[in-house]
């Protein structure tokens, strides 16, 4: 009768929490880590919050219940995120476990910091003399304690000079504290003088991090207008206060300069969480934002997850970016899971752009977010200019990509001394390879894909499924010997292309997928930075927010390119694209200029890029959306049902699209085949629904699965709320 339990949610597959019992002596509230008995080995879970007004149903039989193993020696899971687990379980249509998941996952080794040795001073000279010695000595010589590998480091010598010094008895060791995670930033370090605009930007925000309330504000500045240096001051005004905030970036393993701008600005790195940092260094970070002694976290959408213990503000830089959208497992969109987490923890959040998300401007229009705007580059560089050049009067010739214009005007600014930057989004040598006897296009096996050659790698690449292969010799279909020829412009031939008009430039090509990894992608970037290249070529990697003082010429070789595929956001998607590479150019001494090779100059997007109209562009945008109810005038969710066999996944989309709850005004559209119609092996049939605004559209989707069909076999069923791809 008096026996305690506990419901407890694991990182499953799982909806509901299991009830454990709790054992003498045990305190357990919601939030606490445990580890309880499941199968053979046990497993970690949360300790949950136990719905209002008692359990939900089927009471449990005590005796039959299993007790609670041990309560981990971890900080709780603060409330807000645990509602949020909740927030987004209910809203995605994810099993609650699978979000929980996204939160308990980095904490595989959240152990202390390792000890660390130190050295000082402690006795005579060492009779031999030697010049690393000297500098290590004259290094120690005011009597601090060193870390053994910083005195090691800071005097340029090696490790084993130390050792040497400590065997002979003028170094003694000391064993100092572990590291932090991240040093404490220092809002004073070095203030910036801000602009009139900025200033009024940056007294809102820090108002409103003050005031400690929820409130979703757009930093809706042209590029080059100094947002970093605004929400900085948020920032600041954050750590001030002693509480914390949270930086999320939408690639930050590209982002040296963010990290290099944060230290000029307050004297240290901020903690950084993305894939790259090792396990260990995640786990130490965990424990310290979950403790509260590191105050600012950069990070990727995975960062929203983090256990902050007392969350002041979230800045979601280039809001914009659609890789804040997770599409695998659970699918959610961080920038508005953010809005959700800063509402659930009464904070402020930023959403900064150049070129807001649609969803984002009719909220600041229809005053549910508040705009700050910042008009002008800061400093009173121009934002460039863009012009059209007409493939279909002034195209390049047969085979090449570059028209004569676009040509004569990078002729240009080589000789000025000024970077030009050639945008093409596509990643590669030749986007389709084909046997130019029998017609023969190489494939991907395993996805409706066309294979991407590759040159650098001399292979031919699947971008779906990772799949590769070596080009083949002969065409796989003829046999005939070397008849294989690309088709179109990846970003590696049109490099060659650059050789071959100008020898005498420096070229270099910037994409995702070069060998190398993170480190050399920095380096890279750096090089741009530093005017260590004259022209760059580069894909969508390129309009991230990076600045190139030197960079006069913009040109968009294909703006064409994911126009008119039946994607909604297609126009959206090439406005914020372009509109952002442009604004790589002119962002220091030379005034910038930008061309976009187009074979329809009269098509809306185009011409709001060329008159700078971004109103403009927003407008019709917003009126169409509106016209058509898409998003976010109504509500649309992606079911893809996908299976082994095509008619399996065929069969099902149809049973389960008859299943579906009739409700005024809710349509379903398809099934159809969907774009990509094999992906990794996997048929795939799509269905859409959409409903007005205000409809509990999730709530639908949750009836509607209760009384779908039964998945059977190897089918299965993805839920997209908000879809942002639609292949
Ligand atoms: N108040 C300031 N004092 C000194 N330098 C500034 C100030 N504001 C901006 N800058 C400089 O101007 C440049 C552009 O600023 P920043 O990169 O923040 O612009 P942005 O609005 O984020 O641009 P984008 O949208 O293109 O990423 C940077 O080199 C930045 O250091
Ligand atoms: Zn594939």
């Amino acid at each position: 009768m008096s026996a305690r339990t506990v419901d407890v949610l694991l990182p499953l597959g799982l909806d509901t929490p299991y009830s454990y019992l709790v054992p003498e002596g045990m305190t357990l509230s919601p939030g606490d880590l445990v580890h309880v008995p499941l199968g053979a080995r046990g497993m970690i879970g949360c300790v949950w919050p136990r719905p209002a007004g008692g359990g939900s149903g089927k009471p449990v039989d005590v005796a039959k219940l299993k007790a609670v193993k041990a309560k981990l020696d971890y900080v709780p899971l603060p409330p807000d995120l645990l509602k949020l687990v909740d927030w987004m379980a209910d809203y995605t249509l994810a099993p609650r476990g699978m979000v929980l998941r996204m939160a308990l996952r980095h904490g595989e080794s959240p152990g202390a910091g390792r000890e660390r040795v130190g050295v000082r001073v402690s006795g005579p000279a060492p009779a031999r003399m030697t010049a690393a010695r000297a500098r290590l000595l004259d290094l120690l010589a005011d009597g601090f304690v060193r870390g053994k590998s910083e005195a090691a480091r800071e005097a340029g010598v090696s490790p084993s000079v130390v050792d040497g010094l400590v065997d002979e008895g003028a170094l003694e060791t000391v064993v100092l504290p572990p590291e932090p995670a991240a040093y404490p930033p220092d809002p004073t370090f070095a203030t910036p003088t801000l602009s009139e605009p900025q200033a009024q930007a940056a007294h809102a925000l820090s108002g409103a991090v003050d005031a400690r309330g929820f409130g979703v504000f757009l930093l809706d500045g042209v590029t080059g207008s100094g947002k970093t240096e605004v929400y900085f001051e948020a920032v600041a005004q954050a750590i001030r206060d002693g509480r914390q905030a949270l930086i999320l970036l939408p690639e930050i393993a590209l982002t040296q300069a963010f990290l290099d701008r944060f230290t000029t600005r307050f004297g240290v790195k901020p903690a950084e969480w993305h894939s790259g940092v090792s396990t260990r260094r995640r786990g130490r970070i965990l424990n310290e934002v979950a403790s509260g002694q590191v105050k600012v976290v950069a990070g990727a959408r995975s960062a929203l997850f983090l256990p902050f213990r007392d969350l002041g503000l979230i800045i979601v830089d280039e809001e914009h970016d659609p890789a804040y959208k997770q599409e695998d497992g659970v699918a959610y969109h961080a920038r508005d899971m953010a809005v959700v987490r800063a509402r659930l923890a009464s904070a402020p959040i930023v959403l900064a752009s150049a070129t807001p998300s649609i969803e984002t401007e009719v909220n600041a229009r229809r005053g549910r977010y508040h705009r700050l705007a910042l008009p002008v580059r800061f400093g009173g560089a121009k934002v460039p200019g863009l012009l059209p050049i007409d493939l279909r009067k002034e195209g390049p010739p047969k085979g090449r990509w570059i028209a004569p214009r676009l040509e004569a005007e990078i002729t240009d600014t080589l000789e000025a001394g000024g970077q030009a930057l050639l945008f093409l989004n596509r990643r590669g040598y030749a986007p389709l390879t084909l046997c130019h006897s029998c017609g023969h296009r190489m494939r991907c096996p395993s996805c409706t894909a066309w294979l991407v050659e590759h040159r650098f790698r001399r292979r031919l690449t699947c971008h779906h499924c990772g799949y590769q292969a070596p080009v083949p010799e002969a065409c796989p279909a003829c046999g005939a010997k070397d008849s294989l020829i690309p088709v179109g412009p990846g970003v590696e031939r049109l490099q060659e292309e650059v050789q071959a008009l100008f020898p005498a430039a420096r070229s270099l090509v910037l994409s995702s997928d070069l060998a190398g990894g993170v480190e050399r992608m920095r380096a890279e970037l750096d090089a741009v930075a530093k005017g260590e290249v004259d022209v760059v070529v580069g894909t969508q990697l390129v309009a991230k927010g990076h600045n190139f003082p030197g960079l006069a010429l913009v040109g968009v070789v294909d703006a064409d390119v994911g126009l008119g595929q039946g994607d909604p956001r297609a126009a959206e998607r090439t406005f914020q694209l372009v509109h952002q590479v442009a604004g790589r150019a002119g962002r220091g001494k030379t005034e910038g200029r930008g061309f976009i090779q187009t074979h329809m100059p009269e098509h809306p997007v185009m011409r709001a890029l060329v008159t700078g109209d971004r109103d403009a562009f927003y407008d019709t945008e917003i009126a169409a959306r509106e016209e058509a109810q898409l998003p976010p005038f109504g509500r649309m969710a992606s079911l893809i049902v996908s299976a082994s066999e095509g008619h399996v996944a065929e069969g099902h989309a149809r049973r389960l699209a008859a299943s579906a709850p009739l409700v005024a005004g809710v349509r379903i559209l398809g099934p159809a085949e969907a774009p990509l119609a094999i992906l990794r092996g996997r048929h795939r049939w799509r269905l859409l629904v959409r409903a007005p605004r205000a409809f509990d559209l999730s709530r639908y989707l949750r009836d509607w699965r209760a009384t779908a069909p039964k998945v059977t076999g190897n089918i299965r069923v993805a839920i997209d709320v908000d879809p942002q791809s639609f292949f």
